[in-house]
Protein backbone atom coordinates (compact mmCIF):
# COMPACT_ATOMS: atom_id res chain seq x y z
CA UNK A 1 0.00 0.00 0.00
CA UNK A 2 1.75 3.66 -0.88
CA UNK A 3 1.37 6.03 1.79
CA UNK A 4 0.54 9.45 1.50
CA UNK A 5 3.86 10.66 1.00
CA UNK A 6 4.48 8.25 -1.57
CA UNK A 7 1.01 9.29 -3.02
CA UNK A 8 1.93 13.10 -3.11
CA UNK A 9 5.49 12.42 -4.95
CA UNK A 10 4.26 10.11 -7.49
CA UNK A 11 1.57 12.80 -8.53
CA UNK A 12 4.89 15.52 -8.50
CA UNK A 13 7.13 13.45 -10.88
CA UNK A 14 4.30 12.25 -12.85
CA UNK A 15 3.42 16.07 -13.35
CA UNK A 16 6.98 16.84 -13.55
CA UNK A 17 7.29 14.44 -16.48
CA UNK A 18 4.25 16.40 -18.39
CA UNK A 19 6.01 19.79 -17.64
CA UNK A 20 9.53 18.66 -18.59
CA UNK A 21 8.27 17.17 -22.09
CA UNK A 22 6.30 20.45 -23.11
CA UNK A 23 9.77 22.58 -22.18
CA UNK A 24 11.63 20.04 -24.12
CA UNK A 25 9.54 20.26 -26.95
CA UNK A 26 9.58 23.91 -27.14
CA UNK A 27 13.16 24.23 -26.85
CA UNK A 28 13.05 26.82 -23.99
CA UNK A 29 14.18 25.06 -20.65
CA UNK A 30 14.84 28.01 -17.95
CA UNK A 31 13.07 26.89 -14.72
CA UNK A 32 11.51 30.82 -15.27
CA UNK A 33 9.78 29.40 -18.34
CA UNK A 34 7.61 26.86 -15.89
CA UNK A 35 5.46 30.13 -14.73
CA UNK A 36 2.16 30.95 -16.38
CA UNK A 37 2.19 29.44 -19.73
CA UNK A 38 1.33 26.97 -21.23
CA UNK A 39 -1.17 24.26 -23.11
CA UNK A 40 -4.50 23.02 -21.04
CA UNK A 41 -2.40 19.76 -19.93
CA UNK A 42 0.51 21.63 -19.13
CA UNK A 43 -1.55 24.27 -16.94
CA UNK A 44 -3.45 20.73 -15.35
CA UNK A 45 0.08 19.62 -14.21
CA UNK A 46 1.98 22.42 -12.79
CA UNK A 47 -1.49 22.92 -10.78
CA UNK A 48 -1.53 19.58 -9.99
CA UNK A 49 2.70 20.17 -8.78
CA UNK A 50 1.74 22.74 -6.90
CA UNK A 51 -1.41 21.22 -4.93
CA UNK A 52 0.83 18.07 -3.93
CA UNK A 53 4.21 19.87 -3.13
CA UNK A 54 2.22 22.38 -0.56
CA UNK A 55 0.67 19.00 0.79
CA UNK A 56 3.92 17.01 0.96
CA UNK A 57 5.95 20.22 2.21
CA UNK A 58 3.03 20.22 5.36
CA UNK A 59 3.12 17.02 5.89
CA UNK A 60 6.88 16.74 6.27
CA UNK A 61 7.04 19.51 8.44
CA UNK A 62 4.58 18.39 10.64
CA UNK A 63 1.89 20.42 12.65
CA UNK A 64 4.57 22.52 14.54
CA UNK A 65 6.21 23.62 11.68
CA UNK A 66 2.77 24.92 10.08
CA UNK A 67 1.32 27.01 13.31
CA UNK A 68 5.06 29.00 12.37
CA UNK A 69 4.95 30.81 8.62
CA UNK A 70 8.14 32.35 8.24
CA UNK A 71 6.84 35.24 7.23
CA UNK A 72 7.07 38.33 7.67
CA UNK A 73 6.23 41.85 5.35
CA UNK A 74 8.81 44.06 6.01
CA UNK A 75 11.22 42.99 3.43
CA UNK A 76 8.96 43.92 0.71
CA UNK A 77 8.09 47.07 2.24
CA UNK A 78 11.53 48.30 2.48
CA UNK A 79 12.33 46.86 -0.88
CA UNK A 80 9.41 49.13 -2.47
CA UNK A 81 9.48 52.50 -0.10
CA UNK A 82 13.00 52.69 -0.74
CA UNK A 83 12.82 51.65 -4.71
CA UNK A 84 16.06 49.38 -3.81
CA UNK A 85 15.81 47.61 -7.19
CA UNK A 86 16.13 50.92 -8.97
CA UNK A 87 19.63 50.89 -7.19
CA UNK A 88 20.86 47.82 -8.71
CA UNK A 89 22.37 47.41 -12.24
CA UNK A 90 20.57 45.76 -14.90
CA UNK A 91 23.61 43.60 -15.60
CA UNK A 92 26.17 43.04 -13.17
CA UNK A 93 26.30 43.50 -9.14
CA UNK A 94 26.98 46.25 -6.25
CA UNK A 95 28.26 46.02 -3.45
CA UNK A 96 25.98 46.01 0.40
CA UNK A 97 28.01 49.39 0.86
CA UNK A 98 27.14 50.92 -2.36
CA UNK A 99 23.59 50.14 -2.45
CA UNK A 100 23.64 51.34 0.80
CA UNK A 101 24.46 54.47 0.06
CA UNK A 102 22.59 54.91 -3.34
CA UNK A 103 19.04 53.73 -1.35
CA UNK A 104 19.41 55.62 2.00
CA UNK A 105 18.44 52.42 3.74
CA UNK A 106 21.36 51.63 6.63
CA UNK A 107 23.92 48.84 5.61
CA UNK A 108 23.11 46.21 8.32
CA UNK A 109 19.07 46.76 7.97
CA UNK A 110 19.66 46.69 4.03
CA UNK A 111 21.04 43.38 4.30
CA UNK A 112 18.29 41.51 6.73
CA UNK A 113 15.52 42.57 3.62
CA UNK A 114 17.87 41.40 0.47
CA UNK A 115 18.81 38.47 2.06
CA UNK A 116 15.00 37.80 3.31
CA UNK A 117 13.78 38.76 -0.23
CA UNK A 118 16.22 36.34 -2.16
CA UNK A 119 15.07 33.16 0.11
CA UNK A 120 11.49 33.79 0.28
CA UNK A 121 10.65 36.56 -2.48
CA UNK A 122 13.50 35.18 -4.97
CA UNK A 123 14.23 38.53 -5.39
CA UNK A 124 18.06 39.73 -6.30
CA UNK A 125 20.56 37.03 -5.40
CA UNK A 126 24.00 37.19 -4.01
CA UNK A 127 26.18 35.54 -6.62
CA UNK A 128 29.14 36.24 -4.72
CA UNK A 129 28.54 37.47 -1.03
CA UNK A 130 28.57 40.97 -0.23
CA UNK A 131 27.24 41.70 -4.01
CA UNK A 132 23.63 42.16 -5.22
CA UNK A 133 22.75 41.16 -8.60
CA UNK A 134 19.04 41.12 -10.15
CA UNK A 135 16.61 38.03 -10.47
CA UNK A 136 14.02 37.68 -12.16
CA UNK A 137 11.58 39.17 -9.99
CA UNK A 138 13.80 42.08 -8.84
CA UNK A 139 14.63 43.12 -12.40
CA UNK A 140 10.60 43.26 -13.12
CA UNK A 141 10.53 46.10 -10.08
CA UNK A 142 12.76 47.63 -12.13
CA UNK A 143 10.93 47.56 -15.98
CA UNK A 144 7.50 46.97 -14.91
CA UNK A 145 4.50 49.19 -13.11
CA UNK A 146 2.53 46.80 -12.55
CA UNK A 147 4.78 44.71 -10.34
CA UNK A 148 5.88 47.96 -8.86
CA UNK A 149 2.36 49.20 -7.74
CA UNK A 150 1.60 44.94 -6.71
CA UNK A 151 4.40 45.03 -4.60
CA UNK A 152 3.73 48.96 -3.05
CA UNK A 153 -0.12 47.90 -2.43
CA UNK A 154 1.24 44.68 -0.43
CA UNK A 155 3.28 47.55 1.86
CA UNK A 156 -0.36 49.61 2.48
CA UNK A 157 -2.05 46.42 3.42
CA UNK A 158 0.59 44.91 5.24
CA UNK A 159 0.06 47.20 8.31
CA UNK A 160 -3.61 46.72 7.92
CA UNK A 161 -3.49 43.13 8.67
CA UNK A 162 -1.78 43.45 11.96
CA UNK A 163 -4.62 46.21 13.28
CA UNK A 164 -7.68 43.85 11.77
CA UNK A 165 -8.26 42.15 15.33
CA UNK A 166 -7.59 45.48 17.06
CA UNK A 167 -10.55 47.01 14.87
CA UNK A 168 -12.96 44.11 15.43
CA UNK A 169 -12.03 44.52 19.32
CA UNK A 170 -12.55 48.12 19.21
CA UNK A 171 -15.30 48.92 16.47
CA UNK A 172 -18.43 46.20 16.32
CA UNK A 173 -19.61 47.40 13.63
CA UNK A 174 -18.00 47.42 10.20
CA UNK A 175 -18.38 51.03 8.90
CA UNK A 176 -15.23 51.32 6.41
CA UNK A 177 -13.52 53.56 8.45
CA UNK A 178 -13.57 51.50 11.55
CA UNK A 179 -10.82 48.52 9.93
CA UNK A 180 -7.49 47.57 10.16
CA UNK A 181 -6.92 49.57 6.84
CA UNK A 182 -8.23 52.82 8.36
CA UNK A 183 -6.45 52.31 12.00
CA UNK A 184 -3.28 52.12 10.25
CA UNK A 185 -4.29 54.77 8.02
CA UNK A 186 -5.41 58.11 9.59
CA UNK A 187 -8.41 56.39 10.62
CA UNK A 188 -9.31 57.03 7.16
CA UNK A 189 -11.39 54.23 4.78
CA UNK A 190 -9.62 53.15 1.91
CA UNK A 191 -11.28 54.59 -0.61
CA UNK A 192 -11.25 58.26 0.97
CA UNK A 193 -7.65 57.47 1.87
CA UNK A 194 -7.43 57.09 -2.09
CA UNK A 195 -9.37 59.95 -2.99
CA UNK A 196 -6.80 62.28 -1.60
CA UNK A 197 -3.99 60.92 -3.11
CA UNK A 198 -4.06 60.36 -6.47
CA UNK A 199 -0.42 58.77 -6.49
CA UNK A 200 -1.99 56.32 -4.12
CA UNK A 201 -5.08 55.33 -6.00
CA UNK A 202 -3.06 55.45 -9.22
CA UNK A 203 -0.49 52.27 -7.45
CA UNK A 204 -4.13 51.13 -6.49
CA UNK A 205 -5.59 50.34 -10.18
CA UNK A 206 -2.27 49.30 -11.51
CA UNK A 207 -1.99 46.84 -8.50
CA UNK A 208 -6.02 45.23 -9.24
CA UNK A 209 -5.00 44.64 -12.95
CA UNK A 210 -0.98 43.17 -11.78
CA UNK A 211 -2.75 40.71 -9.39
CA UNK A 212 -5.01 39.54 -12.36
CA UNK A 213 -1.79 38.96 -14.09
CA UNK A 214 0.45 37.47 -11.62
CA UNK A 215 -2.35 35.28 -10.03
CA UNK A 216 -3.60 33.00 -12.71
CA UNK A 217 -6.55 31.98 -10.94
CA UNK A 218 -8.21 35.69 -10.34
CA UNK A 219 -7.35 36.25 -14.51
CA UNK A 220 -10.42 38.29 -16.03
CA UNK A 221 -9.55 35.64 -19.28
CA UNK A 222 -11.97 33.31 -17.68
CA UNK A 223 -14.61 35.67 -16.99
CA UNK A 224 -14.82 36.54 -20.46
CA UNK A 225 -14.47 33.29 -21.86
CA UNK A 226 -17.34 31.72 -18.78
CA UNK A 227 -20.22 34.07 -19.58
CA UNK A 228 -21.92 33.99 -22.88
CA UNK A 229 -20.93 37.70 -23.58
CA UNK A 230 -21.38 36.91 -27.04
CA UNK A 231 -25.02 35.95 -27.03
CA UNK A 232 -26.18 39.82 -25.98
CA UNK A 233 -27.61 41.37 -28.76
CA UNK A 234 -26.19 43.94 -30.67
CA UNK A 235 -26.08 47.60 -29.07
CA UNK A 236 -26.08 45.93 -25.35
CA UNK A 237 -24.98 48.10 -22.62
CA UNK A 238 -22.67 46.84 -19.79
CA UNK A 239 -21.93 49.13 -16.67
CA UNK A 240 -18.91 48.03 -15.06
CA UNK A 241 -19.82 49.72 -11.97
CA UNK A 242 -16.41 50.60 -9.49
CA UNK A 243 -14.91 49.57 -12.80
CA UNK A 244 -11.64 50.98 -11.93
CA UNK A 245 -9.39 52.14 -14.64
CA UNK A 246 -11.84 49.75 -17.15
CA UNK A 247 -9.10 47.26 -17.05
CA UNK A 248 -11.86 44.45 -17.52
CA UNK A 249 -14.44 46.45 -19.10
CA UNK A 250 -12.04 47.20 -21.84
CA UNK A 251 -11.54 43.53 -22.30
CA UNK A 252 -15.09 43.18 -22.82
CA UNK A 253 -15.20 45.84 -25.12
CA UNK A 254 -12.46 45.08 -27.32
CA UNK A 255 -13.34 40.84 -27.56
CA UNK A 256 -17.26 42.02 -28.09
CA UNK A 257 -17.65 44.88 -30.32
CA UNK A 258 -21.12 44.82 -30.69
CA UNK A 259 -21.60 45.74 -26.81
CA UNK A 260 -21.37 49.27 -25.55
CA UNK A 261 -19.43 49.56 -21.98
CA UNK A 262 -19.77 52.25 -19.55
CA UNK A 263 -17.32 52.26 -16.63
CA UNK A 264 -18.71 53.84 -13.44
CA UNK A 265 -16.29 54.36 -10.90
CA UNK A 266 -15.69 57.52 -8.45
CA UNK A 267 -14.39 61.05 -10.08
CA UNK A 268 -10.88 59.86 -8.70
CA UNK A 269 -10.60 57.27 -10.93
CA UNK A 270 -11.31 58.75 -14.54
CA UNK A 271 -7.95 60.03 -15.11
CA UNK A 272 -6.31 56.44 -14.29
CA UNK A 273 -9.11 55.70 -17.16
CA UNK A 274 -8.06 58.31 -19.49
CA UNK A 275 -4.23 57.50 -18.99
CA UNK A 276 -5.20 53.98 -19.88
CA UNK A 277 -7.62 54.67 -22.76
CA UNK A 278 -7.25 53.04 -26.27
CA UNK A 279 -8.56 53.98 -29.30
CA UNK A 280 -11.92 52.09 -28.44
CA UNK A 281 -15.47 53.37 -29.54
CA UNK A 282 -17.63 51.45 -27.56
CA UNK A 283 -16.74 52.44 -23.81
CA UNK A 284 -16.74 55.55 -21.98
CA UNK A 285 -16.45 56.12 -18.02
CA UNK A 286 -19.21 58.24 -15.67
CA UNK A 287 -18.18 59.11 -12.71
CA UNK A 288 -20.71 57.62 -10.65
CA UNK A 289 -21.27 56.78 -6.67
CA UNK A 290 -23.01 53.55 -6.12
CA UNK A 291 -24.12 54.60 -3.46
CA UNK A 292 -26.58 57.28 -4.94
CA UNK A 293 -29.53 55.61 -7.71
CA UNK A 294 -28.10 53.93 -10.80
CA UNK A 295 -28.89 56.38 -13.44
CA UNK A 296 -27.45 53.98 -16.87
CA UNK A 297 -30.42 51.95 -18.24
CA UNK A 298 -28.35 48.53 -19.24
CA UNK A 299 -28.61 45.00 -19.85
CA UNK A 300 -25.58 44.10 -17.40
CA UNK A 301 -24.67 45.37 -14.45
CA UNK A 302 -21.29 43.93 -13.38
CA UNK A 303 -19.45 44.01 -10.38
CA UNK A 304 -16.02 42.61 -10.30
CA UNK A 305 -14.36 42.84 -6.91
CA UNK A 306 -16.71 45.07 -5.79
CA UNK A 307 -19.47 44.18 -3.60
CA UNK A 308 -16.87 41.72 -1.81
CA UNK A 309 -14.96 44.82 -0.25
CA UNK A 310 -18.45 45.92 1.53
CA UNK A 311 -20.21 44.18 4.39
CA UNK A 312 -23.70 43.25 4.00
CA UNK A 313 -25.43 46.35 4.94
CA UNK A 314 -23.64 48.29 2.17
CA UNK A 315 -24.06 45.40 -0.32
CA UNK A 316 -27.41 45.33 0.29
CA UNK A 317 -27.66 49.47 -0.39
CA UNK A 318 -25.47 49.29 -3.24
CA UNK A 319 -27.71 46.93 -5.01
CA UNK A 320 -31.04 48.54 -4.29
CA UNK A 321 -29.60 51.98 -5.85
CA UNK A 322 -29.79 49.49 -9.05
CA UNK A 323 -33.55 49.34 -9.16
CA UNK A 324 -34.68 52.74 -10.76
CA UNK A 325 -32.89 52.01 -13.97
CA UNK A 326 -33.50 48.26 -14.12
CA UNK A 327 -35.92 46.87 -16.64
CA UNK A 328 -37.00 43.19 -16.80
CA UNK A 329 -34.54 40.71 -17.76
CA UNK A 330 -32.04 43.32 -16.63
CA UNK A 331 -28.92 40.75 -15.49
CA UNK A 332 -26.80 41.92 -12.02
CA UNK A 333 -23.35 39.60 -12.32
CA UNK A 334 -21.10 39.37 -9.37
CA UNK A 335 -17.37 37.96 -10.70
CA UNK A 336 -15.32 37.45 -7.27
CA UNK A 337 -14.33 34.19 -5.40
CA UNK A 338 -17.00 32.66 -3.25
CA UNK A 339 -16.71 31.46 0.02
CA UNK A 340 -15.72 27.68 -0.31
CA UNK A 341 -16.64 24.57 2.01
CA UNK A 342 -13.68 23.71 3.96
CA UNK A 343 -11.41 21.27 1.99
CA UNK A 344 -13.54 21.47 -1.20
CA UNK A 345 -10.51 23.07 -3.70
CA UNK A 346 -7.64 22.23 -4.44
CA UNK A 347 -5.21 23.45 -1.68
CA UNK A 348 -3.24 25.96 -3.89
CA UNK A 349 -7.17 27.70 -4.93
CA UNK A 350 -8.42 27.23 -1.53
CA UNK A 351 -4.96 29.15 0.34
CA UNK A 352 -5.49 32.10 -2.28
CA UNK A 353 -9.32 32.43 -1.49
CA UNK A 354 -9.17 32.62 1.70
CA UNK A 355 -6.04 34.66 1.52
CA UNK A 356 -8.09 37.13 -0.23
CA UNK A 357 -10.70 36.67 2.66
CA UNK A 358 -9.22 37.91 5.17
CA UNK A 359 -7.91 40.51 2.91
CA UNK A 360 -11.31 41.85 2.86
CA UNK A 361 -11.62 41.49 5.92
CA UNK A 362 -9.12 43.60 7.50
CA UNK A 363 -9.05 46.38 4.35
CA UNK A 364 -13.02 46.73 4.51
CA UNK A 365 -14.28 44.46 7.03
CA UNK A 366 -16.60 42.70 4.72
CA UNK A 367 -16.31 38.96 3.60
CA UNK A 368 -16.26 36.58 1.24
CA UNK A 369 -20.00 34.65 0.46
CA UNK A 370 -21.05 31.75 -0.56
CA UNK A 371 -24.34 30.89 -2.58
CA UNK A 372 -26.71 30.97 0.36
CA UNK A 373 -25.21 34.70 1.53
CA UNK A 374 -25.71 36.05 -2.22
CA UNK A 375 -29.00 34.34 -2.36
CA UNK A 376 -30.48 36.32 1.04
CA UNK A 377 -28.39 39.35 -0.21
CA UNK A 378 -30.38 40.10 -3.76
CA UNK A 379 -33.89 39.18 -1.68
CA UNK A 380 -33.35 41.75 1.24
CA UNK A 381 -32.19 44.54 -1.79
CA UNK A 382 -35.67 43.76 -3.29
CA UNK A 383 -37.86 40.77 -4.20
CA UNK A 384 -37.67 41.95 -7.81
CA UNK A 385 -34.26 39.80 -8.24
CA UNK A 386 -34.85 36.11 -9.34
CA UNK A 387 -33.25 33.46 -11.15
CA UNK A 388 -30.17 32.98 -8.66
CA UNK A 389 -27.54 31.54 -10.51
CA UNK A 390 -23.99 30.96 -8.90
CA UNK A 391 -20.78 28.73 -10.44
CA UNK A 392 -17.08 28.68 -10.23
CA UNK A 393 -15.07 29.07 -13.37
CA UNK A 394 -13.34 25.97 -13.65
CA UNK A 395 -9.65 26.35 -13.72
CA UNK A 396 -10.39 29.99 -11.27
CA UNK A 397 -10.38 31.16 -8.22
CA UNK A 398 -13.59 33.35 -9.04
CA UNK A 399 -17.37 33.08 -9.42
CA UNK A 400 -20.03 34.17 -10.89
CA UNK A 401 -22.81 34.86 -9.42
CA UNK A 402 -26.36 36.46 -11.88
CA UNK A 403 -29.48 37.39 -10.96
CA UNK A 404 -32.47 38.44 -12.98
CA UNK A 405 -34.54 41.27 -12.35
CA UNK A 406 -38.18 40.35 -13.23
CA UNK A 407 -39.58 43.78 -11.97
CA UNK A 408 -42.16 44.99 -9.58
C1 LIG B 1 -11.19 46.32 -5.55
S1 LIG B 1 -11.50 47.57 -6.71
C2 LIG B 1 -12.02 46.62 -8.11
C3 LIG B 1 -11.82 47.34 -9.38
C4 LIG B 1 -12.19 46.57 -10.65
N1 LIG B 1 -13.61 46.25 -10.71
C5 LIG B 1 -11.34 45.33 -10.82
O1 LIG B 1 -11.91 44.26 -11.07
O2 LIG B 1 -10.11 45.44 -10.75
C6 LIG B 1 -13.00 48.32 -6.14
C7 LIG B 1 -13.41 49.57 -6.90
O3 LIG B 1 -14.60 50.12 -6.33
C8 LIG B 1 -14.54 51.53 -6.45
N2 LIG B 1 -15.45 52.19 -5.50
C9 LIG B 1 -15.36 52.24 -4.15
N3 LIG B 1 -16.38 52.96 -3.62
C10 LIG B 1 -17.14 53.36 -4.67
C11 LIG B 1 -18.33 54.10 -4.78
N4 LIG B 1 -18.94 54.58 -3.69
N5 LIG B 1 -18.85 54.30 -6.01
C12 LIG B 1 -18.23 53.82 -7.11
N6 LIG B 1 -17.08 53.09 -7.07
C13 LIG B 1 -16.55 52.86 -5.87
C14 LIG B 1 -13.09 51.81 -6.13
O4 LIG B 1 -12.69 53.08 -6.56
C15 LIG B 1 -12.37 50.67 -6.85
O5 LIG B 1 -12.00 51.03 -8.15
Amino acid sequence: MTSEIGRLASIISRAAATIEVSLTERGDFPEASAVGSGSKEVLAAKADAIDACMELLDQLQGPSKCMIPLWNGASLQAISRHHIANHVPIHGEISYQDLARASGVPVNELKQYIRFAIIHHRLFIEKRNGYVSHSAGSRSLLEDPGAIAGVSQLDEWYSAFSRTVDAMDQFPGHKPNETGYALSHGNQSIFDYLSDRPAKAKQFADAMQFYTVAIPEASPSFFLQGYPWGDLPRGSVVVDVGGSDGHVGRLIAQRYQHINVVVQDLEYAAADFQAAAKEDRNIRFDAHDFFSPQTVVADVYLFRWVLMNWADEYVVRILQQLVPSLRPGAKVLVNESLCPESGSLPLATERYIRWMDLLMLGVYKSRLRDKEDWDALFKQADAGFDSFQCSMVPGSAMGIVQAIWRGN
